[in-house]
């Protein structure tokens, strides 16, 4: 069970996240659904603590880990594996060598900085690239892939570093619906295969829908619905979205008609 209470996070006068108390637990598939600004990325990035809270807790499996520092905030960092719009690949490196990244901190430091990667670790990489379907890239330039293949490198990369937890960020914001799909499929697969809890920021209220048992809504920082797909009627999307919710549900914009 991961615990957030109370969590909340200012930039000087403005609050981008407010109290926000949510209990998620093991094996979720969590989708976090809101308008742009509404606070999505500060709450996942407080999770992991890329983003320091201004107040509440963070508890994992009973664990405070809202004040961790050094080794103990590296190893929760390891634990609750982060997955961005943008992939943060190393495009220069190879695939294999892209997805062995999320091993390092399960090697001892000085095996790291040798720079040879021992076998078990590489058959695990290699192992997780099969799983998501991309074995046969393992030996190319990461950014020599299309934007869904790096993505899926980059689900493969947290998924070696066996976290207990998965953070999505917009994973499919910058993708076709093609390799949308092809991505919220593999998260959907790890979060089942796994049980492993996936909280994931979707734009998209469509794939929020089809892939997530449960959608929490934020606006303007704060908490407005929480349940399950089917209770998010219409009214509620709209009110979640106010002018936005044409797009966000995938719906033709009104056509205006032309006088003749
Ligand atoms: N580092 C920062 N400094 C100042 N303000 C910030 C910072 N990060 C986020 N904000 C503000 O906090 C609010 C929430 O931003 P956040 O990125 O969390 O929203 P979001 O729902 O993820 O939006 P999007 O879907 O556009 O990514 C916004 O008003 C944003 O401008």
């Amino acid at each position: 069970m991961l615990e957030l209470q109370g969590l909340t996070r200012r930039f000087g006068a403005a609050t981008a996240v407010e109290a926000v108390d949510l209990r998620v637990p093991e094996g979720q598939m969590l989708g976090i659904i809101g308008r742009s600004g509404a606070g999505k990325s500060t709450l996942l990035r407080m999770i992991n603590r890329l983003t320091e809270p201004s107040a509440g807790r963070i508890l994992h499996r009973g664990r405070d880990v809202t004040a961790l520092r050094g080794a103990p905030l590296r190893r929760w960092r390891t634990d609750c594996a982060m997955i961005f719009q943008q992939f943060n690949l190393v495009p220069r490196l190879d695939v294999l060598t892209n997805v062995l990244v999320g091993r390092l901190n399960h090697l001892p430091a000085w095996r790291s900085l040798s720079g040879a990667w021992p076998e078990a670790d590489r058959a695990i990489a290699l192992a997780a690239l099969e799983q998501l379907d991309i074995g046969n890239l393992a030996g190319q330039r990461a950014g020599s892939l299309s934007g869904g293949q790096q993505q899926r490198v980059a689900i493969a990369r947290a998924l070696v570093q066996e976290p207990s937890i998965i953070l999505a960020d917009e994973p499919v914001a910058s993708l076709d619906p093609r390799n949308a799909k092809l991505v919220m499929d593999a998260l959907a697969e790890i979060n089942r295969r796994y049980g492993i809890p996936v909280l994931v920021n979707i734009h998209s209220l469509d794939l929020a829908r089809t892939y997530c048992e449960r959608l929490v809504g934020l606006a303007a920082g704060r908490l407005v619905f929480d349940g399950p797909p089917e209770a998010l009627t219409e009214e509620a999307a709209r009110r979640l979205y106010g002018l936005e919710a044409a797009e966000a549900v995938g719906a033709e914009p009104p056509r205006i008609p032309v006088a003749a």
